[in-house]
Order: C-alpha cells, then sequence, then structure tokens
C-alpha cells in the first residue's frame, strides 16, 4: 500500500492506494492540526507494508508527529527540484517553492498538458502558472479566504468575525466582508488567467479546502479537482507515469 499525505497550514489531507495495477483509492481523509496523532489508526483498518509519500509545508514539528503516529521509518516527502516528472521549476531558487505547490503543478500537468492556470485555495491560495511545455512560470500567494476575513476582524475595531453571504452589491457589513475577500480571490485568479487564455487548451485547475467558496465566481475555463497535491504525489511516487 502507498499513503500518500498532504499536510498544508490547516489540515493534513491523506489518500490510501493499492500497490497494485489497478491502484485502488482504499480510503482517504483530512484531519486538522490537533487529530495528527490519530492518522495512525489507518494502518489498524488497512495492515501490511506501508510505504508513505508526503509534501509538508506545516513544519518540521509536523513532519515528526505524522511520521511517529504512522509508526513508519521514514516518510519520503517531497522537495522541490529544477525540474521532476515533466516540470521545470523556474523559481529564481527552486528548493524554496512550497512542496504542495510543486506536487500540484506535477499533479496538473500530468492531468492537462496544456497552459494551466494552477490554483490551491487552502490556508493561503496559490496561483500559479504551468505552459504547455511544462515550465512553471511563476505565481501568487495571497491570503486564503479565512485568513482574509480574519485580518478584517484583527486589525480593525468595527469588522467583526461574522459569516456574510455573496452578493453583487453588499449593503450589510458582514456581506461586504464575504463578498470583497471572494472578489480578491476571483479577481486574482482571473488576472493571473489573462496570460495565459489565448493558449490553445487553456485551463484553470481549482482545488483546495476554500475553493468551493468562490469557485462559481470564475469567468474562465475551469476544473474542479478534489486534491492536485494528491494527484502529483501519486506521479512522484511512480503510479502514473507523468505526461512529458
Ligand atoms: N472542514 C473544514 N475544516 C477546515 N477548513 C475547511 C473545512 N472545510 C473547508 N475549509 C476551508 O478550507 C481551508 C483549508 O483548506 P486546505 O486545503 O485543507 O488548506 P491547507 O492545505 O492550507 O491545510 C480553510 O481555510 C477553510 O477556508
Ligand atoms: C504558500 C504556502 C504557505 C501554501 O500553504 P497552504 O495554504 O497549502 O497551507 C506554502 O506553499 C509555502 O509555505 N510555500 C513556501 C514559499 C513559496 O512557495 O514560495
Ligand atoms: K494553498
Amino acid at each position: 500500500m502507498i499513503l500518500l499525505v498532504d499536510a498544508g497550514n490547516t489540515r493534513i489531507k491523506w489518500r490510501l492506494l493499492a500497490d497494485d495495477a489497478v491502484q485502488a483509492v482504499l480510503d482517504e481523509g483530512a484531519l486538522g492540526h490537533d487529530g495528527i496523532d490519530t492518522i495512525g489508526r489507518l494502518r489498524e483498518r488497512h495492515r501490511g507494508p506501508l510505504r508513505v509519500v508526503g509534501s509538508n509545508v506545516a513544519g518540521t514539528a509536523v513532519a515528526k508527529r505524522i511520521t511517529a503516529a504512522l509508526g513508519v521509518d521514514a516518510v519520503e516527502w517531497l522537495r522541490p527540484a529544477p525540474q521532476a516528472c515533466g516540470v521545470r521549476n523556474l523559481y529564481d531558487h527552486p528548493e524554496q517553492l512550497g512542496a504542495d505547490r510543486w506536487a500540484a503543478l506535477i499533479g496538473a500537468r500530468h492531468t492537462h498538458a496544456q497552459a494551466s492556470l494552477v490554483v490551491t485555495a487552502g490556508t493561503a491560495t496559490t496561483v500559479d502558472l504551468l505552459s504547455a511545455d511544462g515550465d512553471f512560470l511563476g505565481g501568487l500567494i495571497l491570503p486564503g479566504v479565512d485568513l482574509m476575513q480574519q485580518s478584517l476582524a484583527r486589525g480593525t475595531a468595527q469588522l467583526p468575525l461574522a459569516d456574510g453571504r455573496y452578493v453583487p452589491q453588499p449593503r450589510r457589513t458582514v456581506d461586504a466582508i464575504r463578498s470583497g475577500c471572494l472578489h480578491a480571490q476571483a479577481g486574482a485568479i482571473e488576472r493571473m488567467f489573462r496570460q495565459i487564455a489565448a493558449e490553445p487548451g487553456a485551463l484553470c485547475l481549482l482545488g483546495g479546502g476554500a475553493a468551493d467558496s468562490f469557485a462559481a465566481l470564475l469567468d474562465i475555463p475551469l476544473r474542479r479537482i478534489d486534491n492536485l497535491v494528491l494527484c502529483g504525489l501519486a506521479v512522484v511516487a511512480g503510479l502514473h507515469s507523468a505526461n512529458a
């Protein structure tokens, strides 16, 4: 069996695959950081040799807790490289790219081998340009939807942390906050998409825990994908042959 682990700043997402020709998904889930130590329970349900391949952007303490909770000798943590699985990393310092972004780009390349905008809406939202040749050209990091809302509540006297809703012409404070944060996400994505819009088959691939909050606002060619990071980790683990 192969366990794929995407350790983000809010949640740990995991997927267990059979290590055979079919590569069926045996199980999957997500845990908050306070639940990391329970990840080992999947081994009670699925016994046998386990290889673990992961990406982690949540710090070394989280990595250690995951390794310990799984009771494995080591996790193969993905490190961003100048090139892997058909993707070239044009970051000035390739090793400084988030491992989750690197995995998502590899997953995107395998999913759609034309120009793509790879968006992961998590704690932070990342908006990454991937060329038809498999070059990661660069991308944005912005606060995720929740972080944007929290920062307004923290940094002002009058703005609450309350559940507003998206409306085109907000006339209540809470709706103005919610709509503003969702527009900020959608606007950044649509503006970045302009850089590839003229290319054949150009597509935005959108995933992450907060993706559904603004997906409907996007007026660009779009495919919602549950977890591109895990797809990319599967490619890295050698479970799929990468395109190009
Ligand atoms: N059940 C949930 N628990 C936590 N966050 C959730 C949940 N459902 C949706 N979200 C949203 O998803 C975001 C976290 O998404 P995720 O992709 O797990 O982030 P990360 O990779 O940064 O850990 C949260 O900031 C929140 O906006
Ligand atoms: C941008 C991120 C914080 C996103 O993390 P997430 O929202 O998935 O928890 C993470 O990819 C990261 O720490 N990146 C390192 C810096 C960079 O990618 O340039
Ligand atoms: K993210």
